[in-house]
């Protein structure tokens, strides 16, 4: 049985009278590997935030190493790496400054990977000597993913790494995520609008809706299983899908069921010439799920 490394129970967050997490249960073992995904504004950077105790929630409660977020040591503190969607990066220092400074703070600092990735990142000339305030906001965003595996985390928590790269850096970015996770066994979780990189790196997927983790599941298996399966209510109903997750009535009588198929519910559904089940790509979940 492997380590739980997030919990959270219940987790209820609002602004105002806008309720953005609506008592959200999750967790998270060593080693998995999570694109978390959902809508503008579906609560991803305020999920995070509360998963890290950067944010306080109204309600629930979230532990990260069994230690409750609201109280964590620094030990805990020293075991996660951190890259927010806007990294606030102290403006006045150079790259290689601000990195001494983080370095001085974390017991474990890997000097030859923090080396490695300035060099082959953009940091070798000019970059390395200017104010990080004169920084385009793509070089900032490698230099915030740079300080958040140099203490070589073991749990990652990025919130849009890739916002602002280049393809070039997004797949640099995306090959040191998968070293360091193979190489260390690191828990990921991140959140990206590009489902293409989510492709690649994600082992499992969780979409978050209504102020919930809707769905979550392996990206291989949730691809191959899942179908819209169309059809009259009576003949969708006679399958007794097992793993439904919404269903859309139409105007003309007809009803849409998203689900995940078993392959004996597969086979039934081959033989069933009057019902439609059509695969779907994670572009077409995501439609489906966050709607
Ligand atoms: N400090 C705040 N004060 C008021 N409302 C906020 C605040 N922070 C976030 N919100 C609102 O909470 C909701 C969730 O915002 P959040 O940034 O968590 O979403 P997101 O899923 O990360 O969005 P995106 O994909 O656009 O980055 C939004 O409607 C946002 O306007």
């Amino acid at each position: 049985m492997t380590t739980v490394v997030l919990q959270a129970e219940g987790l209820q967050k609002s602004f105002g009278r806008q309720p953005v997490l609506r008592g959200l249960d999750w967790q998270l073992r060593q080693g998995q590997v999570v694109g978390l995904l959902g809508r503008n504004g579906a609560g991803k950077s305020t999920l995070l935030e509360c998963l890290l105790g950067l944010r306080e929630t109204d309600g629930g409660s979230a532990t990260l190493f069994g230690e409750p977020v609201t109280a964590l040591s620094e030990d805990a503190r020293a075991r996660i790496g951190y890259v927010p969607q806007k990294a606030e990066l102290f403006e006045w220092l150079t790259p290689v400054q601000m990195l001494d400074y983080f370095r001085a703070l974390y017991p474990r600092w890997n000097d030859a990977l923090v080396h490695g990735l300035l060099t082959r990142w953009g940091f070798q000339g000019e970059a390395r000597i200017k104010p990080i305030g004169r920084l385009s906001g793509g070089e900032r965003q490698r230099l915030s993913i740079i300080r958040a595996l140099a203490h070589e985390p073991e749990l990652l928590v990025l919130d849009e790494p890739v916002a602002s790269l280049d393809p070039v850096g997004r797949r640099d970015f995306l090959r040191e995520l998968i070293g360091t996770v193979i190489e260390h066994d690191t828990t990921v979780v991140f959140s990206t609008h590009i489902l293409s990189d989510l492709e690649r790196v994600a082992l499992d997927v969780a979409f978050l809706h209504d102020g919930r983790i809707g769905l979550q599941a392996g990206l291989d298996e949730l691809l191959e299983s899942a179908r819209r399966v169309t059809g009259t209510a009576a003949a969708v109903d006679a399958l007794r899908l097992q793993g439904e997750i919404r269903r859309e009535h139409h105007a003309d009588g007809t009803v849409s069921v998203l689900a995940r198929v078993s392959d004996g519910e597969a086979a039934a559904l081959d033989a069933a010439p009057a019902l439609r089940a059509d695969a779907l790509s994670l572009e077409d979940l995501f439609v489906e799920v966050t709607k």
